[in-house]
């Protein structure tokens, strides 16, 4: 099966169904062969030739970029928080302004802004790497996605492979779904949060934080 063996990410994780020692997330490994028959459907469906010039190669091209944005599927997304770092550090550890690229479950039209993530170490020894939330986003944002799971899910792996004091991560996207089609409002931001720990049970933490994102530019 193409994709097999194959590093999907770009991030140097194999696909999962090669690596047996990586633990599993849905499903095996993308079929290729499969998605490009449905590409080239979708084009007889709509009315169009794919056997034309411009349209010869488009079924394997857009199963190569499913397979791409789809990636999370096929990595264990919590791998990447594997490697901690022995700091002391207690307070706040925040990265603003990641961009982020997702589709959203209900179209598959792509939903795209920033993710800021934020938490608070428990002072013995759980230090991520900082890009490693940026790695973290990516991977939860290459799935089919609603943005409300996609922001819990960050929050979520965040709060269970570091043990963190506090957990805070927020999103603001724009949805294609809504801007090119449908209701069309070009410009709508979504924002979605999710809180854990002293971020969630502590209102004073909680508004340095957003405080902290808010007037960041
Ligand atoms: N809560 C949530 N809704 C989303 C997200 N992405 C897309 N949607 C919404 O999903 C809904 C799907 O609504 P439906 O009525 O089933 O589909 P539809 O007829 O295509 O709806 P319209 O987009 O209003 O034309 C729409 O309101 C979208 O705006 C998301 O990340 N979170
Ligand atoms: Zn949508």
């Amino acid at each position: 099966m193409i994709g097999e063996g194959r590093d999907v990410t770009g991030n140097g994780h194999s696909p999962l169904g090669v690596d047996a020692e990586l633990p599993r997330a849905g499903h095996a490994v993308f079929d290729q062969e499969r998605a490009e028959r449905a590409i080239r459907e979708l084009l007889l469906a709509c009315g169009e030739d794919p056997e034309r010039d411009g349209l010869r190669e488009t079924p394997a091209r857009v199963a190569r970029a499913y397979r791409e944005m789809f990636a999370g599927l096929y990595t264990e997304p919590d791998h990447v928080l594997d490697r901690t770092f022995d700091e002391s550090h207690e307070e706040l550890v925040l990265v603003t302004d990641i961009p982020m690229f997702s589709l959203c479950e209900h179209h598959l039209t792509p939903f795209h802004g920033v993710a800021h993530i934020g938490y608070i170490p428990n002072g013995q020894g759980k230090v991520t790497g900082l890009s490693k939330l940026a790695r973290l986003v990516d991977l939860y944002a290459k799935r089919p996605q609603v943005q409300e799971r996609l922001t819990s899910q960050v929050a979520d792996a965040l709060n269970r492979k570091l043990r963190p004091r506090g957990v805070i991560v927020v999103i603001e996207a724009e949805h294609l779904c809504m801007s090119m089609r449908g209701v069309r409002k070009p410009g709508a931001r979504t924002t979605t949060s999710a809180v854990r720990g002293l971020l969630q049970t502590s209102a004073s933490s909680r508004a340095e934080a957003l405080q902290l994102i808010k007037g960041r530019r």
